[in-house]
């Protein structure tokens, strides 16, 4: 279980964030190690909403990886337990404001949106203003019926949802990324 941070590991947290971006800044301008010219990927999934999903999130982030930098490859860790990155408020001022800057500077947006999530569903309206191209990915295996606020979102270019199964989630990534190349 993840303990409440103190002062110092909220600095140290901060410094390491800190550290991450010009990392991700310098292999952005390098597009070292990138399929589409080092393109920037925010990945959204469930954390607070449960966990059920993460071997999945994994699979998708490490696809996602062969066609840029993934900022929020936290997301798929395995060891982020469904209390988050941190329990106290100051901790979760520092998680919003730092996601929604990375979601300004994505290019691509990419969300798993099976395991319902306040935090996913969050993200994705406020990517719905930014115009950011979006593709939300639901399993209907699941038995879950997708809200209709995601749903009810897709415009068929912009935003769009896609129903899948778990053994087609590389396939169907190769497919949008390849959409991208065209456009
Ligand atoms: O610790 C966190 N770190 C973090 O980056 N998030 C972001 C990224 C995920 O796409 C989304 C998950 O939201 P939620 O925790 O409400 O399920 O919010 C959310 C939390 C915890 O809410």
């Amino acid at each position: 279980m993840m303990k409440t941070m103190s002062g110092p590991e909220e600095a140290q947290l901060i410094h390491k964030q800190r550290g991450k971006q010009q990392q991700q800044r310098s292999s952005v301008r390098t597009g070292r190690g990138t399929g589409l010219s080092g393109m920037k990927i925010y990945f959204c999934g469930s954390i607070r909403g449960g966990r059920d999903d993460v071997t999945l999130y994994r699979r998708i982030v490490e696809k996602l990886q062969s066609y840029g930098t993934v900022l929020t490859e936290h997301v798929s860790s395995t060891n982020l337990t469904d209390r988050g990155e941190d329990a106290s408020a100051a901790g979760d001022k520092l998680i919003h404001d730092r996601d929604v800057e990375w979601l300004q500077q994505s290019d691509v947006v990419v969300a798993e949106v099976t395991q319902p999530s306040l935090g996913v569903g969050y993200e994705l309206g406020r990517v719905v203003l930014m115009k950011k191209k979006t593709l939300c990915l639901f399993r209907p295996s699941s038995g879950r019926t997708l809200s209709a606020m995601i749903r009810g979102a897709d415009d068929g270019e912009q935003f769009v949802v896609r129903d899948y199964s778990e053994d087609e989630v590389e396939n169907i990534l190769e497919e949008f990324f390849n959409t991208l190349k065209r456009t």
